[in-house]
């Protein structure tokens, strides 16, 4: 098989069960899964429990390879990983910063090529940040520097791309491109994009497929128009919501009320 399939994943930090047997359809090469559910659902910890942070039962199978029985250096060929809260930041310029997660990547063994500037600065370019190469890490923005660490992700083109809330301090031109690009990645490097979102509209207009996760399981899954339902909204948010449509044809969420 090739894509990516999840079958009773469980995982949880010390004797406390987080994601619970969670299994999803596979995604196939090209697509992009957005993974959604309220604050404390897990999501993150389903991240980590695939790149090996958390320890984790079940199967993670990726172009028919089962990641949970990897080392993590070859985990890591195969996946990246931008974690929700991004570290600070060094003193080193975000072409810097770049460089170093390219040569820090097992498939580079550690020897520097001399194509990895051109590439560094061309991922910089894709997403739009080019003009920062030369700025400091610790000086960025708090939305420049999510960017900078999703530069740092996709830079060694991983088959796997494991993206942490890639938007949360984006403006709103800057959402839409970041969602371009990684429909873009997706396609082009025939990689599987999961991407954790608290948006649900910009998860319905840019994902293939959405896993809603609630206190650690499975709530929905299916396209944006199967997972996303006024039913899905009540059970795993405790919101009465509204699903519609714009003119476009998008799928817009209004939210009547809490429970
Ligand atoms: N390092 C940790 N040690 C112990 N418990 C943790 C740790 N990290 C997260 N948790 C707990 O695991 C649960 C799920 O957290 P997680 O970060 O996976 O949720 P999430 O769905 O990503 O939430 P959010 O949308 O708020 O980012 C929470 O109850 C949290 O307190």
């Amino acid at each position: 098989m090739t894509g990516l399939k999840i079958s009773g994943l469980s995982a949880g930090y010390g004797r406390r069960p987080i994601v619970k047997a969670v299994s999803l359809p596979a995604l196939g090469a090209g697509q992009v899964m957005a993974l959604v559910g309220p604050n404390g659902a897990g999501k993150s910890t389903l991240m980590r429990a695939i790149v090996g942070l958390v320890p984790a039962t079940g199967a993670v199978e990726f172009d028919g390879t089962d990641l949970l029985q990897l080392r993590l250096r070859e985990r890591a060929r195969r996946v990246a990983y931008m974690p929700q809260t991004l570290p600070g930041g060094i003193g080193l310029t975000v072409l810097e910063g770049v460089l170093t997660a390219l040569r820090a990547s097992p498939d580079h063994e550690g020897l520097p090529r001399s194509t990895d500037a051109r590439q560094a600065l061309a991922t910089l370019v894709r997403f739009g940040i080019g003009h920062l190469a030369s700025e400091r890490m610790d000086r960025l923005s708090g939305g420049q520097r999510q960017l900078a660490a999703l530069a740092q992700a996709a830079v060694r083109m991983p088959p796997l791309l494991l993206l942490d809330e890639p938007t949360s301090a984006l403006d709103l031109a800057h959402q839409v491109q970041v969602m371009r690009c990684i429909r873009s990645y997706a396609e082009i490097q025939g990689a599987v994009v999961v991407i954790v979102l608290h948006d649900l509209e910009l998860a319905c207009r840019w994902a293939d497929a959405i896993a809603v996760l609630k206190d650690g399981a499975l709530a929905a899954f299916g396209s944006p128009e199967q997972a996303i339902t006024p039913d899905t909204l009540r059970q795993a948010y405790g919101v009465e919501a509204r699903i519609d449509r714009d003119a476009a044809g998008r799928i817009r969420v209004l939210v009547e009320d809490a429970l």
